[in-house]
């Protein structure tokens, strides 16, 4: 749409929930969010008839006299799992019966990074945001719905085949490629996080509740150290505080494919204790890169398991070397639904 529209739209956002080009959602959180930090106590007690927000366009996703509220617009229908920083739901729209998911999170805990980063993000490797609602003391963020996610597939097979974890992985670097062209660092790669299509062969990256936004060398804007994302999948330089950006979704995206070889997350199976001094201090987790994995695929996790960011592989780099790898194995045979294979527990 002409920035008029969407200006217009942004201008009227107070109390209406409308059509808007994604483009200009991220100041408007911003603000949201600030208002809720400055108001805390009248978001908690917020009348729930408050109900403002974008929907991106999406003739699916109708709202009716610009409201858009659960229990009337849309139904919740039944809870999927807890995303980060909030529950995540299956949902339909009353009027066109377009199923989405929904992610219901209290307003003092909504980072305006998630729509920011995000609402920008068009790639087939994503899913898409389809719009943000906040209703009363909640903001829902409004997802294209997928049949389920690469954890649970996990869950079910034990570990996966060598060749379709190594097509998972180079569908997740593909999309950390796009992520570093639009200067974003997801800082939550994880299977909990990657979602699958109806047939299994297709991956699709969500939930960016801890991304965000880098500069122009690469390196994260926000100024907060705290760590964010999943401890058996945080990088070095995270748990030590250090400067941190796409490389961290590098370090990240080889902890899956070790979850998804062994069926188990790294260091769970050596440490029950806290994590994060041993990702610091001890040698990178190429010791539980399973014996019975190409050569090629030891490359792989080796280049992306360097502790030292610069030193490791860039996602187009290790993209390069996996799909190498994925040849060499005899590219993808495997069906994505097959046999129970125990995990490979401690050697
Ligand atoms: O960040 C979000 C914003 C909006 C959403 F609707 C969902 C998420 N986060 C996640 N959704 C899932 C998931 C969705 C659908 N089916 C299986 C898993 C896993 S994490």
């Amino acid at each position: 749409s002409s920035l008029g529209d969407c200006s217009l739209a942004l201008a009227g956002l107070r109390g209406v929930v409308s059509q808007a080009d994604p483009c200009y959602a991220g100041p408007f959180f911003k603000d949201v969010e600030r208002e809720a930090r400055d108001n805390e106590d009248t978001c908690l007690t917020a009348d729930s008839e408050c109900n403002e927000g974008t929907i991106f366009y999406n003739e699916k996703i109708q709202p009716v006299d610009s409201e858009y509220k659960e229990g009337s617009e849309y139904i919740l229908s039944r809870f999927i799992k807890d995303g980060s920083y909030g529950e995540v739901y299956s949902a339909q729209d009353v009027n066109t019966g377009f199923r989405f998911a929904a992610k219901k999170i209290a307003l003092k805990r909504f980072s305006s990074e998630e729509v920011g980063a995000w609402s920008t993000l068009r790639s087939p490797c994503i899913t898409e945001l389809f719009g943000v609602v906040r209703e009363g003391p909640n903001v829902v963020l409004l997802m294209e719905e997928k049949s389920g996610s690469l954890s649970q597939l996990i869950m079910e097979r034990g570990r996966l085949p060598e060749d379709l974890s190594l097509h998972y992985h180079g569908q997740v670097l593909t999309a950390l490629e796009y992520l570093v062209k639009k200067k974003v660092a997801h800082l939550d790669i994880k299977a909990d996080n990657v979602l699958l299509s109806e047939d299994g062969r297709d991956s699709f990256l969500c939930d960016f509740g801890h991304a965000e936004k880098l500069d122009n060398q690469g390196l994260s804007l926000s100024n907060s150290r705290d760590m964010k994302g999943t401890e058996t999948h945080m990088a070095p330089e995270i748990v030590k505080g250090e400067p941190r950006g796409a490389k961290a979704d590098v370090w990240s995206s080889c902890c899956m494919l070790l979850h998804m070889l062994n069926g188990c997350q790294p260091w769970t199976r050596y440490y029950t204790c806290r994590l994060y001094l041993k990702i610091a201090n001890e040698p990178p987790p190429i010791g539980e890169i399973p014996c019975d994995c190409s050569p090629l695929t030891a490359e792989v996790l080796k280049a992306g398991l360097q502790k030292d960011p610069v030193k490791r592989l860039s996602a187009s780099q290790l993209k390069e070397k996996t799909d190498r790898a994925l040849k060499e194995v005899g590219g993808l045979t495997s069906s994505v639904q097959g046999p129970y294979t125990e995990p490979l527990y401690v050697p």
